[in-house]
């Protein structure tokens, strides 16, 4: 907190920063917001402050969201029953109009209202906008644990992005406009897709050959079985980790995107505690890395 720090600490610290702030000096940096990071107010306009900050230091930011607890409490509202398969919303008809009312609508208009109240000038768009991202539908296999024959599962309405056209991302980053993106893309017959949204990011990311891709999220990084912080992992490392079960549901997509980001030759890709007031700044303006940095 400000108020306990001296004026000349506070020198201090600015003073500290400008290495970072040079290191990423006009370097786009891709972050990803997930639904249960955003959960509680306080730090989500935190977020949004640091977010402001990073484009008033000459860095691009664009941030990419989720709302999958936000999608949850909607379906539950409605009545909509929902399951998920391999990590992924099972996405009927009916479901991917909640998704995208939920995930263009609501969450994202927070997320744009919050960076525009801290001073910024954000625009909320989905996939679908400027023809940004285009998928095809998600193809997944799973073993029935009944016969033990593998089956391919139908999930509706989710799709893979299989390409991103950056003509309208680079416009907005040229007029220092703060990208806030929705996951939802078009599918090449013109139908609406669900994308997971660390997927999406890592798509952006790599499109964008971005310097940094940070994932925020709900716990302090990847944890080992003792659940303890693994502060660096490497490509080969995190692989086994999902093979023997280690890294599970929501942090397998996670860490997937983190290794296509980096064969896509995204410089630096880290997961961090999202619910920690100010983890962007932490991560990139001081020497205290707290999360987990994946590398090849
Ligand atoms: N090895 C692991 N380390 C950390 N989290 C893990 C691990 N394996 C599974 N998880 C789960 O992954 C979750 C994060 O994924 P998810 O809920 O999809 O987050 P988000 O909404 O931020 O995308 C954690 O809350 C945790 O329950
Ligand atoms: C296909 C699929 O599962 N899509 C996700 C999209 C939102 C998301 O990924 O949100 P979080 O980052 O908060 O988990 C969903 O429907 O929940």
């Amino acid at each position: 907190m400000t108020q306990n720090i001296s004026p000349l600490d506070q020198a201090r610290i600015l003073s500290e920063a400008l290495p970072h702030m040079q290191q990423y000096d006009e370097e786009t940096i891709v972050i990803k917001y997930g639904g249960h990071a955003m959960g509680a107010e306080e730090t989500a306009k935190a977020f949004a402050r640091d977010i402001v900050l990073l484009e008033q230091t000459a860095i691009n930011p664009v941030v990419v969201h989720g709302g999958g607890p936000q999608i949850a409490t909607m379906l539950k509202r409605l009545g909509i029953q929902s399951e998920f398969a391999a990590g992924l919303r099972i996405t009927d008809a009916a479901t991917i109009e909640i998704v995208e009312m939920v995930l263009a609508g609501s969450v994202n208009k927070q997320l744009v209202g919050y960076i525009n109240e801290a001073g910024g000038k954000a625009v909320g768009l989905s996939g679908k906008d400027g023809n940004m991202v285009k998928a095809s539908k998600t193809t997944r296999t799973m073993v029935d644990p009944d016969s033990n024959i593998e089956k391919a599962i139908d999930l509706g309405f989710v799709g893979d992005p299989d390409k991103v056209d950056l003509t309208l991302l680079n416009q907005l980053i040229g007029y220092e406009l703060i990208p806030v993106l929705a996951p939802l893309a078009t599918s090449h017959d013109g139908h609406t897709l669900n994308v997971n949204a660390d997927t999406f990011a890592g798509a952006v990311a790599g499109a964008l050959k971005a310097k940094r891709l940070l994932l925020l999220t709900d716990v302090p990084g990847v944890l080992d079985k003792s659940k303890k912080l693994i502060p660096e992992l490497s490509v080969k490392d995190a692989r086994k980790l999902i093979a023997d079960g280690t890294i599970s549901g929501g942090m397998i997509p996670k860490v997937e995107t983190c290794i296509y980001a980096l064969e896509q030759g995204v410089q630096g890709v880290v997961i961090i505690d999202g619910k920690m007031q100010h983890a962007v700044l932490l991560e990139l303006f001081t020497n205290q890395g707290t999360g987990t940095l994946i590398h090849k």
